[in-house]
């Protein structure tokens, strides 16, 4: 998260009146992050979060990420949940943006995963997209292909700024991806963002999930590819190969990847990186600048790219036959 929106006590204390929340005690922005403006909140009945949805939150999406938690914490995902107001609404709005109060979760996201953070992941993301899947509401993937390539065009002529020939080298990334992504592997409810710091864990124990913001239903596939890209590179850009295993064993120790989902390994982590490079790209070329903000660095997906580009089959990170 980042502090795009500032908001005043009065402003906040007659937002609270809205909630059975007890009275505001006090109040912080918190500084990580880079979508949404969030503060933990301490009333009189405990800490909350408060997210200020910015530009990338549609508030016509709002009512699936928070159902979606809604959901999942009912069928035993550990996810914070969102607060009703006395009117019965999880939404309103403060300083002009739609807004949340969600629960507090404890614990800590790894600032350095380890090969059983991986596997406990592995088994978490599995066990999401299984209890996501009688959820009543969907939504489209709005950082697909076709989203990519708004993204693209709003950076493409300013590529080269960031890296020499990097125009030319994602242009040809496009022409592979479209001509070879899958449109029939096994789908359904996905977070799509769940990178280290939207996963806490109280000592070695994973003890909860954040950041459904980017949650849509998509190929569960794709959700993995995401987390290989998130958790199993080293700071050198290596793959660590220990971690894919554990990751991967992880998720399929609760649900098996099909051969299908297996042999698009390769392509899905190519066009996930691509994703993750094109909004790192797009911010870093466009700000935001704003207080409280740190950029996240396009090129070190530039060189995840370039490494599933490489790689011949799903084995090289550590699939194990089933
Ligand atoms: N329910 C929660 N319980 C405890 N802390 C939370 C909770 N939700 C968010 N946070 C804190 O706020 C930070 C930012 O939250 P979040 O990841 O949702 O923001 P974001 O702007 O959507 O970030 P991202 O860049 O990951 O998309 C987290 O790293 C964590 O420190
Ligand atoms: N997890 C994203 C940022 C939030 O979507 C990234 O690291 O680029």
């Amino acid at each position: 998260m980042a502090v795009y929106t500032d908001i005043t006590e009065v402003e906040l204390g007659a937002f609270l009146r809205e909630y059975d929340l007890g009275e505001l005690l006090s109040y912080k922005g918190i500084a990580e992050g880079t979508e949404n403006s969030n503060f933990i909140v301490h009333t009189g009945s405990g800490s909350y979060i408060l997210t200020l949805y910015e530009k990338r939150v549609e508030k016509a999406d709002l009512p699936f990420f928070l159902g979606l938690m809604e959901h999942l914490a009912k069928r035993g995902v550990t996810c914070p949940l969102p607060v009703h107001r006395r009117d019965g609404a999880v939404m309103g709005e403060l300083a002009g943006r739609p807004a949340a109060v969600i629960t507090f979760l404890e614990g800590m996201w790894p600032r350095r995963p380890t090969a059983a953070h991986c596997r406990e992941v592995g088994v978490a993301l599995a066990s999401m997209h299984i209890a996501g899947a009688d959820f009543a509401l969907s939504r489209p993937n709005a950082l697909s292909i076709d989203g990519w390539k708004k993204l693209w065009s709003g950076c493409r002529e300013r590529a080269d700024e960031v890296e020499q020939g990097l125009e030319a080298e994602v242009a040809a990334d496009f022409a592979a991806l479209e001509a070879g992504w899958p449109s029939d592997l096994p789908a359904g409810v996905i977070h799509a963002d769940l990178f280290p710091d939207n996963v806490f864990f109280l000592g070695d124990r994973l003890s909860g999930l954040i950041d459904f913001y980017f949650a849509c239903n998509d190929a569960f596939a794709y959700d993995v590819a995401t987390c290989l890209n998130a958790w199993c590179f080293e700071r050198d850009h290596a793959f660590n190969l220990t971690k894919g295993t554990a990751l991967l064993a992880g998720y399929q120790s609760v649900r098996p990847l099909s051969p299908a989902e297996v042999e698009a390994l390769p392509l899905l982590c190519r066009g996930s990186a691509l994703r993750f490079m094109l909004t790192r790209l797009y911010d870093w070329l466009h700000g935001p600048d704003g207080a409280m903000v740190k950029k996240r660095d396009p090129l070190e997906y530039v060189r995840k790219m370039r490494f599933h580009r490489q790689i011949g089959s799903a084995a090289e990170y550590g699939i194990q036959p089933q």
